[in-house]
């Protein structure tokens, strides 16, 4: 069989998974956090211990929609050299061993700068399957949705607790891939409690949409990913794993040995 990619990767994903009665596990590391071997060796143990998409941060170095916890994994990453054009020349590296699905989350200037069309192009051809644009609304995402779709990339939309109902609905008809439902309204980072709003918002968007749900922002326990997990068909984890990441900067060994068996608990909560 010959080898999905982009758009139809993801929603061979989601679909197998759907027939198994299971959700995806979505791990979020930064790009070139600490570097970008590292990098490759996190994702593929994400993978191997239960990641069923990997979220790519690209660094920014003003990434007003992230908590300390990321916003210190881009200031490594930046200090690393890591730049868009790096990014996609690691998942590149990384096609030649996994097939998983990988999706670039990015905000819009470093994209804008490197071109959309030629964005969409060559990330394309490395790779990408889907971009996540973290400061681009929907409304203003169609000159960078109509590029990503002409190359089978998705661009996968967000939708807030504050999401209007009319905005909802155009989310849901401009998605794909999935809809990155954002469980509560602050910035990215481990929270103590549950998002009380998350169970709404799900119901909302699944009111008007077929399209996957996944939920992210706040999830960072094996206990609170299987508490969501029923209500939507992925649960994103970030900041939980940047932290082992972080914690582990001087014994690379030790963070995937972590890192690994943190993804296989949460892989085990989220299925
Ligand atoms: O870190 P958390 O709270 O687990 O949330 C996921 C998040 O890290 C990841 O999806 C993400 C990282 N940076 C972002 C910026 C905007 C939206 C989402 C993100």
């Amino acid at each position: 069989m010959e080898e999905l990619r982009g758009t139809e990767r993801l929603a061979a994903t989601f679909a197998t998974l759907k027939a198994e009665g299971k959700r995806a596990f979505i791990a979020y590391v930064t790009a070139g956090d600490p570097d970008m071997e590292t990098t490759k060796e996190l994702v593929l143990t994400l993978e191997k211990n239960g990641a069923s998409i990997i979220e790519l941060g690209v660094p920014f170095s003003d990434p007003v929609a992230d908590g300390p916890v990321i916003q210190e994994a881009a200031g490594r990453a930046l200090a690393g050299g890591t730049t868009l054009p790096k990014v996609l020349e690691t998942v590149r590296a990384l096609r030649q061993e996994t097939s998983i699905p990988i999706v670039l989350l990015t905000y819009y200037n470093p994209v804008l700068r490197f071109g959309l069309a030629r964005f969409a192009c060559e990330a394309a051809a490395s790779g990408v399957d889907g971009v996540i644009v973290a400061d681009l609304p929907a409304e203003e995402g169609g000159v960078l949705r109509e590029p990503l779709d002409e190359m089978g990339l998705a661009l996968i939309p967000l939708a807030a607790p504050t999401s209007t109902p009319e905005r909802i609905q155009l989310i849901a008809e401009k998605a794909r891939g999935f809809i990155y439902c954002v469980s509560l309204l602050g910035v990215t980072g481990m929270r103590a409690d549950l998002p009380p709003d998350a169970a709404a918002l799900l119901e909302r968007v699944r009111a008007m949409t077929d399209v996957p749900l996944a939920l992210g922002f706040g999830i960072s326990t094996a206990e609170h990913a299987a508490i969501v997990a029923p209500n939507c068909d992925g649960v994103i984890v970030g900041s939980a794993i940047v932290k082992l990441i972080a914690k582990n900067l001087d014994d690379r060994a030790q963070m995937l040995a972590e890192v690994g068996a943190f993804a296989r608990e949460m892989a085990a909560a989220v299925g």
